[in-house]
């Protein structure tokens, strides 16, 4: 075991590292949006496959056709960034189980006017904690994501400082569910955003969150 650690250490000795990294250090595209980011020729993930059930197929219909009205907009989705592209195997950590449909199947879409981002979520069977349902984790995952996703459009680069999450029912594997977050504030450097996830057809609330990002640079 100690022999593993020690090879992964010389090759992501950057994960071993626990001194605090300067704030410039992170500015990177991970978590901002830049043109100059490289995705051309990568797959977008956001796009419907075939492991994709009639409810996240409706739900992404509806979405893409706000598209049209111009207030709403589809985010890409790809595996990696640009910083990932440099030959060393890092992937996203949503899209990094090969096989579509088993873990974080999702798209987002974004609204400006509203700072408002929401992902359309089908969580599969490897997101499995208790039998049958999702893991807190992948649902604190997705929340995360899809808040802190607006959180940086909205606002460009942060980083998440604090999570409150309510579980309020659990979320079985398989359905599609509507994680549904917004920008409830900035002060400074402090973005306060809002996130609950309901069932496709609404008529379940299934958790509601509370996250802090804070703005870098
Ligand atoms: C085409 C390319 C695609 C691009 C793609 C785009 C999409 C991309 C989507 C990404 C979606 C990412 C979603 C996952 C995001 C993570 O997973 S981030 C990883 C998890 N988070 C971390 O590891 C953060 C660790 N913490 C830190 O690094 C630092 O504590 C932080 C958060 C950067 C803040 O440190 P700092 O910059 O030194 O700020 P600091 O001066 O301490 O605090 C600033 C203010 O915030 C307050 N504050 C700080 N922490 C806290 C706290 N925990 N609670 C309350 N208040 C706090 C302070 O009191 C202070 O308040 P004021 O005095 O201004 O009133």
């Amino acid at each position: 075991m100690l022999r593993s650690y020690s090879r992964l250490f010389q090759r992501y000795p950057t994960i071993f590292t626990l001194t605090r990294l300067p704030t410039a250090r992170l500015q990177t595209c991970h978590f901002s949006i830049s043109s100059t980011c490289p995705t051309e020729g990568l797959r977008d993930f956001g796009l419907p496959n075939a492991t994709w059930g009639p409810n996240l197929r409706n739900l992404y219909d509806k979405f893409l056709d706000l598209t049209n009205t111009g207030l709403w907009r589809r985010i890409p989705s790809h595996n990696t960034t640009v910083n990932h592209l440099e030959g060393i195997g890092k992937r996203m950590f949503l899209r990094n189980i090969d096989e579509d449909g088993v873990g974080f199947e999702y798209c987002m879409f974004y609204n400006k006017a509203e700072s408002r981002m929401v992902c359309l979520f089908q969580p599969g069977p490897y997101l499995e904690g208790p039998p049958g349902y999702a893991h807190g984790g992948s649902i604190a995952t997705i929340i995360d994501s899809t808040a802190g996703a607006g959180a940086v459009y909205t606002c460009g680069s942060v980083m998440t400082a604090n999570l409150n999450i309510n579980y309020l029912k659990p979320i079985p594997l398989g359905c599609t569910l509507l994680v549904d977050s917004y920008v409830e504030k900035i002060e400074g450097r402090k973005v306060y955003s809002r996130c609950h996830i309901q069932s496709h057809d609404a008529l379940i609330l299934h958790t509601e969150a509370m996250a802090l990002y804070i703005k870098l640079g």
